[in-house]
């Protein structure tokens, strides 16, 4: 069985706002998934959904094969959903420590997984020693210490510097590469294009695209295109098969392809058809371009 999670029609509503609004996907052993969208749009309601700690309105989940009830399966999960909480006058090794006795797990388990966030080193100083980014990086940790099938995050990088924020993203990928599957909710579209393999956009709770993060990406771009005959340029451009949406902004044409069309193709079909044009500039969405626009914060 490789299915982790699966969301089925999730809604959750506070009073008069729907946080999350029919909302389904799947999680597949394995790879890393993003659940993007700008704040407010109820990616941290969803997680806390999942993981039994908000009451949801409708819709239902099911963790792993569905045959353990939801207490037993979060046994499998290691989650961070609030900033990390540890006994600031504790060290690093005695915090996990505790961490192994609640979650019942062998303390041999401490120095490894210390290791893998870069912090044996600093196993016997006191937690309130350690920076944000430290502190994140034992949270993970102590998250791992039963080595979860799933490891969650809420905005894991938020606050951190420059140098923080790479650290987190390095130990996420290990962690990925070492075959934990890993959701992690962002608001920001560069993490999830670096982290993750698949995301999930959601905007006011409701999912806009799920799928791999470079499908995303496969648009086939489109067409600046200029000429002294716009009326012309358009109804040549929507005869043709290749193009889909057509914006016309002032003398500039944007035509988006729908399937691949080289610009000497279509240069030369034009010019056959009696049209000469005097700008041709072929482009293609960045991933934030088309994120934007799946979100409605530019006009396409
Ligand atoms: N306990 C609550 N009571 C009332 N409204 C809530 C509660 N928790 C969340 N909301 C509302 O639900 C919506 C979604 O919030 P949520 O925190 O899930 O979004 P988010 O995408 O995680 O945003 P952020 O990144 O800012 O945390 C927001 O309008 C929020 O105000």
């Amino acid at each position: 069985m490789n299915t982790i999670l699966r969301i089925n029609n999730l809604t959750k509503r506070f009073g008069p706002i729907t946080a999350v609004k029919n909302l389904s996907f799947t999680i597949e052993k394995g790879n890393v998934y993003g659940i993007l969208g700008p704040n407010g749009s109820g990616k941290s309601t969803t997680l806390g959904v999942v993981l039994n700690v908000v009451n949801k309105t409708s819709g239902d989940f099911q963790w792993f094969d569905g045959t353990q009830s939801t207490h037993e399966a979060l046994k499998k999960v290691g989650a961070i959903i609030e900033r990390p909480n540890f006994y600031p006058y504790m060290t690093a090794a005695q915090n996990l420590g505790l961490v192994c006795k609640i979650k019942n797990v062998s303390p041999e388990k401490i120095d490894e997984k210390l290791e893998l966030v870069g912090l044996l080193d600093r196993k016997d100083s006191k937690f309130r020693t350690f920076s944000l980014g430290m502190k994140q990086r034992l949270a993970i940790a102590s998250a791992l210490l039963n080595d979860p099938e799933i490891l969650i995050l809420d905005e894991p990088t938020n606050g951190l510097d420059p140098q923080g924020i790479h650290q987190i993203r390095a130990i996420i990928k290990k962690i990925a590469a070492d075959g934990t599957t890993i959701l992690l909710a962002s608001h920001l579209l560069d993490e999830v294009e670096k982290v993750c393999t698949h995301v999930v956009i959601i905007r006011k709770g409701e999912k806009l695209y799920s799928g791999p993060v470079d499908q995303m990406n496969a648009s086939f771009g489109f067409f600046e295109l200029k000429a002294a005959d716009q009326a012309k340029l358009y109804s040549l451009l929507e005869k043709h098969p290749s193009f889909g949406k057509l914006v016309q902004k002032e003398d500039l044409l944007t035509a988006f392809l729908n399937e691949p069309l080289e610009a000497e193709a279509l240069n030369t079909y034009l010019f056959e058809n009696g049209l000469i044009l005097s700008q041709l500039v072929k482009r293609k969405e960045s991933l934030e371009e088309q994120f934007l626009q799946l979100t409605n914060q530019i006009s396409a």
